[in-house]
């Protein structure tokens, strides 16, 4: 797959290993900056990451910011991006396998490295299942996404 990888400056001392962590298992980089501990603002961070999927560039993203949680909100705020905070295995897996979620957001100041991969690991190799029941619970998502969209997505 190919996967775009974004960091904000709380998230960039992650940087070099989460690349790392992608591609050992097979999967193409895009790099979407930083590039330094200089601060940015992880909006304009995942912005980057959403519109790479959304744009067809990307299969999926991985964001790192502080917590996760800066990064999840903003991408979930573009259509059609499901993204998810997993600082564990069970989750990072999980989230795709039942609500097909595309991008996987991480905290630099949360987990270290070693964790950080073993998620890395997990999440890419899930695939969603497709299941009529999770298939009708993203339907309902997209539902509640349209009730405020004034333009089709
Ligand atoms: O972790 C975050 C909140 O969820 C943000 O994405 C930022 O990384 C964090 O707010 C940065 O904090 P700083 O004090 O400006 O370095």
């Amino acid at each position: 797959m190919k996967i775009a990888c974004a960091f904000d400056h709380a998230g960039f001392p992650l940087k070099a290993m989460v690349i790392e962590a992608v591609e050992a298992e097979g999967h193409e980089v895009t790099d979407l900056g930083t590039w330094s501990t200089d601060a940015v603002d992880y909006p304009d961070t995942a912005r980057l990451a959403a519109e790479a999927v959304r744009g067809g560039g990307a299969d999926r993203a991985i964001l790192v910011c502080g917590s996760g949680a800066g990064v999840a909100v903003a991408a979930c705020k573009f259509p059609n991006i499901r993204a998810v905070v997993a600082h564990d295995t069970y989750t990072a897996h999980q989230s795709v396998e039942h609500d097909d979620c595309n991008v996987l957001c991480l905290g630099g100041r949360v987990i270290g490295p070693a964790l950080a991969a073993d998620i890395i690991k997990s999440y890419l190799a899930a695939e969603f299942t497709g299941d009529d029941r999770h298939k009708r619970r993203l339907a309902k998502i997209d539902g509640i996404e349209r009730e405020f969209l004034r333009d089709d997505i």
